[in-house]
């Protein structure tokens, strides 16, 4: 579940390598193999068990999806007759082309065909590479240099993509580029080794042209561009193979970015997803969350929020908003306490006292500031205020202690406009505020373009939540938590259909429920993430389209 760049991968292969004294030879065949069998799985996957050698039963849509053909586009080849599969290895001249070229031998071994296509001439090769181009010529397999057109496609079965690694940077140059282009047009199922050639292997951008992969077999650990978009999308289902390189390693060279599926939930977050409880609880166990939220034309940002709350499990949620406002929310969300706050009869907050608010957070063990919050003349300096009452500053809640804080939407446009947040006062170091923005709010936190922010969303993210030491969790596809002290959750819930509006304000209810149950903040943002995405996956699953999703069944599904 590590997820490493490709600065990281080299290191740690140079660590083993001079270190742990394994030759570089013996983790290329460990990655060969490993090639070797994913393209087998591949192969039954895709043209069914007989053909494979065993493997995995059928599974077309999911192949279809990722490697941008239709299985019938590949006409049956192998399919019709039972006989072995013919697999075409695009190798390059680094050790991503070793690794390609020691699978097609794995393969001979394991009863498939194989051939080689050399980018460039074989010669060129150096180092472990060539010691496998020369075993595979002294074996027989078939091997051609690429010429442009001068491949017969249809003479194979599958193609495995080994082309570039971890080694290429910038476009793929030719004649790279064409041979690329081709294996895409070819209609082929490719697996990719390490990762699809054409794909920074950092940032998950892809280049053009970019190999568009059923399937990628990543080596020793995935590559962070394997779970970021768009990269993710060309990389088909990606799978991880050990090679020589444990796990713990990755730990000591200070890897702490981190895919967020359901097994890292248990073992990196602690958190059963089951949440099962105790039997001799009662709401007060779980907690209160305030949730200021809400305005005249957004009223249903504050419902959604307040609902999600409460679906994600605290015992209970009050709901903050201006006093005019109430009359018309009353009996939307039965389970919901109200706390309508005087706001001089306007309706909106640009009349409600910071001190109000503040009164309201005694007693209260999370609040949730900013969904549908609208905006008003002031009111960074009024976030100001609300914000060193939640810190527990002097003056603050009373009590002198801090609140558990979630910011979104309109909170963090005033948290921009605040030229001052780095002189804010700190809130104690176990309870950092977790701030909740998607890429355009998260360019006016940092004064860039969504653009920018998109094309290096684990290093921005990881920036600001350092620097700022806050949680910040940058919302989108493959939504990235980043952790005060530098640790990074990539998270794999959630679908397309959860583009729509409201869904932020229901992820910020349930982190903020979250907070209220006792979780620290970190796991409060990594697991809520996590979880708001599976009930959107379930959600889906329920309705005929993902199109058709609203934000208020992702609650129903919590
Ligand atoms: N000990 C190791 O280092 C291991 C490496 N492994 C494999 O080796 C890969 C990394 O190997 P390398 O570092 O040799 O690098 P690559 O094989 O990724 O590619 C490097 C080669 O591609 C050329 N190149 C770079 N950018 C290019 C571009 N845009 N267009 C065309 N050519 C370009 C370079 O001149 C160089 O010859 C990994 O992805 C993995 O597949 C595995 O075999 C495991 C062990
Ligand atoms: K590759």
């Amino acid at each position: 579940m590590h997820l490493v760049t490709a600065e990281e991968m080299r290191a740690l292969d140079r660590y083993v390598i001079e270190q742990i004294g394994l030759p570089a030879a013996v983790l290329m065949e460990n990655a060969a193999r490993a090639v070797a069998e994913a393209a087998m799985e591949l192969g039954a996957e895709w043209y069914g068990e007989a053909n494979g050698g065993g493997g995995k039963p059928a599974g077309g849509s999911r192949l279809a999806a990722g490697g941008g053909s239709a299985r019938s586009g590949c006409g049956g080849y192998g399919a019709a007759s039972g006989r072995p599969l013919r697999w075409l290895v695009l190798a390059g001249k680094g050790n991503n082309g070793g690794d390609g070229i020691a699978a097609a031998r794995h393969l001979l071994e394991m009863g498939a065909e194989a051939s080689i296509l050399y980018a460039e001439p074989p010669e060129r090769l150096t180092g472990d590479a060539a010691l496998q181009r020369d075993a595979a010529a002294r074996l027989g397999i078939p091997a051609a240099v690429y010429a442009p057109g001068a491949v017969d496609w249809r003479s194979f079965d599958g193609v495995i993509d080994a082309l570039l690694g971890t080694g290429s940077r910038g476009a793929p140059r030719e004649p790279y580029a064409s041979l690329i282009r081709e294996a895409n047009a070819s209609g082929l199922p490719i697996l990719a080794a390490d990762i699809p050639s054409g794909l920074d292997a950092d940032t998950g951008a892809v280049h053009e042209p970019c190999i568009r992969a059923a399937r990628t077999v990543a080596l020793a650990f995935m590559k962070r561009g394997l779970a970021l978009y768009p990269g993710a999308e060309y990389a088909g289902a990606v799978t991880a193979a050990p090679i020589g390189i444990p796990a713990r390693l990755a730990d000591a060279h200070g890897v702490r970015v981190f895919r967020l599926d359901e097994a890292a939930v248990c073992s990196r977050l602690g958190v059963d997803p089951a949440r099962p409880r105790r039997a001799d609880t009662h709401k007060g166990t779980y907690g209160l969350v305030l949730v200021a939220a809400g305005s005249p034309r957004m009223a249903g940002a504050g419902l959604l929020c307040v609902r999600a709350a409460l679906r994600a499990g605290c015992g209970l949620a009050a709901w903050a908003l201006p006093a005019s406002l109430a009359a018309a929310v009353t009996g939307r969300a039965p389970e919901a306490m109200l706390a309508p706050l005087e706001d001089g009869g306007r309706g909106d907050w640009s009349a409600v006292a910071p001190e109000a608010l503040k009164a309201e957070l005694a007693g209260t063990d999370a609040l949730v500031l900013g969904p549908g919050l609208g905006r008003f003349a002031g009111d960074a300096a009024w976030l100001r205020r609300v914000w060193d009452a939640a810190c527990g500053a002097a003056g603050g809640t009373g009590a002198g202690r801090a609140v558990p804080l979630v910011l979104d939407a309109d909170a963090l446009n005033m948290l921009a406009d605040a030229d001052d947040f780095a002189a804010w006062p700190r809130r104690p170091a176990d309870s950092p505020a977790v701030l909740t923005p998607h890429p355009g709010e998260m360019a006016r936190l940092v004064r860039t373009s969504t653009a920018e922010v998109q094309r290096d969303r684990i290093g921005i993210a990881r920036d600001y939540a350092t620097r700022r030491g806050v949680v910040l969790v940058l919302k989108g596809a493959a939504t990235v938590t980043a952790l005060p002290d530098g640790t990074v959750y990539v998270n794999t819930t959630g679908n397309p259909g959860m583009a729509t509006g409201g869904s932020g304000d229901v992820l910020a209810g349930v982190i903020g429920s979250l907070l209220a149950q006792g979780m620290p903040p970190g796991t409060a943002a990594a697991f809520g993430v996590w979880l708001h995405g599976a009930a959107g996956d379930r959600a889906a699953a329920a309705r005929p389209s993902q199109a058709s999703l609203l934000a208020g069944d992702i609650i129903e599904y919590l």
